[in-house]
This record gives structure tokens, C-alpha cells and sequence, in this order.
């Protein structure tokens, strides 16, 4: 059985360490050339909780030739796409294709080059970071969470599950997995953007009054934006959650910061308060504060003359 990860930064570099250390057959596909020769040079090096470097094989997403039995998507929101279309050649009649990025409203995309029949959709809470071209840091623990989007692939998908418990993944299949995604969605609506445009850290957002308001506001319009659109969500739970996720990732730059302000990348703000922004006004509910968000985002983006 052959496993793509089709966008191999750091996270995705999580899963193919632990599936190739496991002896599992997967192929790491990317498009940032100097990690692709690190790799393919130097094995992938892990460090942070453990010290460890693999063989394991990279190449770009034209490059690779077998038909996927499994497709593990970790690209960036605004790479999904343009992935998806380089990759089109290795999706045959079986092949599944599981999505566990960020953000909300992937499954859309996906949908455009894979039967729904084939989709497998979730969110992980393991993390991981890149020290630099072909060395990733893995640090603390995590889970995965699943689900067919079509009820004909349930079976497979829990087969999709067992191979990632296999590989100390700490998956479990779902039978309503999009509150959980809208979970994670409300802890990133609510850090992530906020922290890159303040250039400061969680618990330094979350520390002040002002901050801890604006981060509830926020989660308030994710909450009714996902209840109009029929996920089940409780918002005294939901904002429980995001003030625990505050306090655990209190000294960290959410990966925003890193890529807005560290690295001058373009960010995933419109696959998370944009997508709120958007959906609102749509369905008659005002989201002032995602749609200025996303906006001051883009600005700053602009400022920093991002493409
Ligand atoms: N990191 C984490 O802890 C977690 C991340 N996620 C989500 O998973 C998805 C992937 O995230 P993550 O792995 O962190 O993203 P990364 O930024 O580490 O990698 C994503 C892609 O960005 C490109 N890239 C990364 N660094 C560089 C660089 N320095 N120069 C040029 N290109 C670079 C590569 O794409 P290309 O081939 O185009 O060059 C790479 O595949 C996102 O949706 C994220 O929100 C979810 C849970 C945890
Ligand atoms: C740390 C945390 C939870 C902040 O939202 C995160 O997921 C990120 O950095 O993207």
C-alpha cells in the first residue's frame, strides 16, 4: 500500500517519519526545491523530542509514478489546489485522499479531483516545526480525527485509521467529525492572525483584557457562522477549549506570525477568518471582526509587498 504526503513541510514531514519508521511504504512529495535535495542528500533529520534522522523517499508531485493507495494532503490552504492538479495523474478508482488541514471548507476544493466517495476528511492536534530545509522538530503529542465523507467509505477509512494507529498516529474514526474541525478552526480564528498583526505570542494576546475580548468576539462569529451552517457547536465548550489552547501555546508564535512576520509568506487567513467573513454575510449574520481581520492581513501582506 503506497502513501503519498502531498505537501511536506513540517507536518507533513511529522506523518511520513512516522509511517516510514513504522515500514510503511510513503513517498514525500514537495515543491521547495533545497528540502527536496537535503532530503533526498541527508535522509529527513528529526529533532526535538527525539534525535533521529531516515531514509525516506522525497521527490516533486510530476516525479512520482505509482497509482496512490492513500493521499495524506498537508499543504498550505493556498497550495491545496494547485497540489491537487499536479497530483490528479496519481488518484485511480480506489485511491482515498484525506485532508487534515487547518482551516475550513477544503472538502469544496478536493471535491473538484476526487469522488466524494473517496474523500476522507479530519484535523490533528499533533504539531511540528521546520528548523530548516529537510529538518523537522517534533516535539509533544497529538491525535487524529477522521471521516469518510461518503458513508461507502467508512470501512476503508477505518482500515486508514488502524494503519495510522499502526504508526503511533493516535487516530480515531468519527461519525461527525466537522465540530471538532470547526474546534481547531475557532483556536486558529482566534491566535493566529491576531498574534501575527500584534507580532506577539498567545499568552501575550490572550494576557490582556482587550485581546481576550477581541479573541472572544471572534470565536463568537466562528460559533454562529457554524451553527447557521448546521455543525453542532456549544460556544461556552468552544470558548473553554480556545483559552485552554491559549494557556498550552501561551509562549508560542502561531504558525501565522512564522509565516507572516518571520518569513514574509503569504498566510492561510482567508481559509480560516475569511472564510467566516465571507459565510456570514451570507447567511445574515454580521462578522465585523473577521472581516477586519482579514483585511488588515491582506494589508499587511501588502506592506510587506507578499505575493
Ligand atoms: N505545523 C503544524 O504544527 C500543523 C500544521 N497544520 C496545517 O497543515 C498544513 C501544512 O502546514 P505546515 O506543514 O506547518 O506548513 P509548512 O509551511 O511547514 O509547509 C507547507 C509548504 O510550504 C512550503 N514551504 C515551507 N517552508 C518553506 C520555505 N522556507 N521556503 C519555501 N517553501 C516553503 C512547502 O511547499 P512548496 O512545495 O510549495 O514549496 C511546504 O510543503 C497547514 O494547513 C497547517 O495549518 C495542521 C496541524 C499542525
Ligand atoms: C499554536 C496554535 C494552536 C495557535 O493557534 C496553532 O495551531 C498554530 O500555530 O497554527
Amino acid at each position: 500500500m503506497v502513501t503519498y504526503i502531498a505537501g511536506s513541510g513540517a507536518i507533513g514531514c511529522r506523518f511520513g517519519y512516522s509511517l516510514a519508521k513504522n515500514g510503511k511504504d510513503v513517498v514525500l512529495l514537495d515543491n521547495w526545491d533545497v528540502h527536496i535535495k537535503a532530503i533526498q542528500e541527508n535522509g529527513l533529520k528529526i529533532v526535538g523530542d527525539v534525535e533521529d534522522t531516515i531514509q525516506i523517499p522525497i521527490m516533486y508531485p510530476t516525479e512520482a509514478t505509482r497509482e496512490a493507495d492513500l493521499i495524506i494532503l498537508f499543504t498550505k490552504s493556498m497550495q491545496l489546489e494547485n497540489m491537487l492538479q499536479e497530483i490528479t495523474h496519481l488518484i485511480g478508482e480506489g485511491t482515498k485522499v484525506m485532508c487534515l488541514l487547518n482551516g475550513l471548507g477544503h472538502e469544496d476544493i478536493i471535491r473538484k479531483y476526487v469522488p466524494e466517495k473517496n474523500i476522507i476528511i479530519g484535523v490533528t492536534i499533533w504539531t511540528a516545526g521546520l528548523a530548516g530545509p529537510g529538518t523537522a522538530i517534533l516535539k509533544g503529542k497529538g491525535s487524529v480525527n477522521i471521516q469518510s465523507l461518503d458513508e461507502s467509505g467508512v470501512e476503508k477509512a477505518k482500515e486508514i485509521v488502524q494503519l495510522l494507529n499502526e504508526s503511533g498516529l493516535n487516530a480515531t474514526y468519527d461519525e461527525n467529525v466537522f465540530p471538532s474541525i470547526w474546534r481547531k478552526a475557532c483556536v486558529n480564528g482566534a491566535s493566529n492572525a491576531t498574534c501575527a498583526l500584534l507580532d506577539c505570542t498567545v499568552g501575550e494576546f490572550f494576557g490582556s483584557e482587550n485581546g481576550f475580548n477581541i479573541a472572544r468576539a471572534i470565536t463568537h462569529e466562528f460559533v454562529q457562522v457554524g451553527l447557521a451552517s448546521g455543525i453542532a457547536l456549544d460556544e461556552a465548550e468552544i470558548m473553554a477549549y480556545v483559552e485552554e489552547a491559549s494557556i498550552k501555546a501561551a509562549h508560542h508564535y502561531p504558525s501565522m506570525h512564522q509565516d507572516l512576520v518571520k518569513n514574509h509568506r503569504p498566510t492561510e487567513v482567508d481559509y480560516i477568518n475569511g472564510v467566516i467573513a465571507r459565510k456570514g454575510p451570507q447567511l445574515g449574520i454580521k462578522t465585523p471582526y473577521c472581516q477586519m481581520i482579514t483585511d488588515l492581513v491582506h494589508a499587511k501582506e501588502a506592506v510587506l509587498a507578499i505575493r
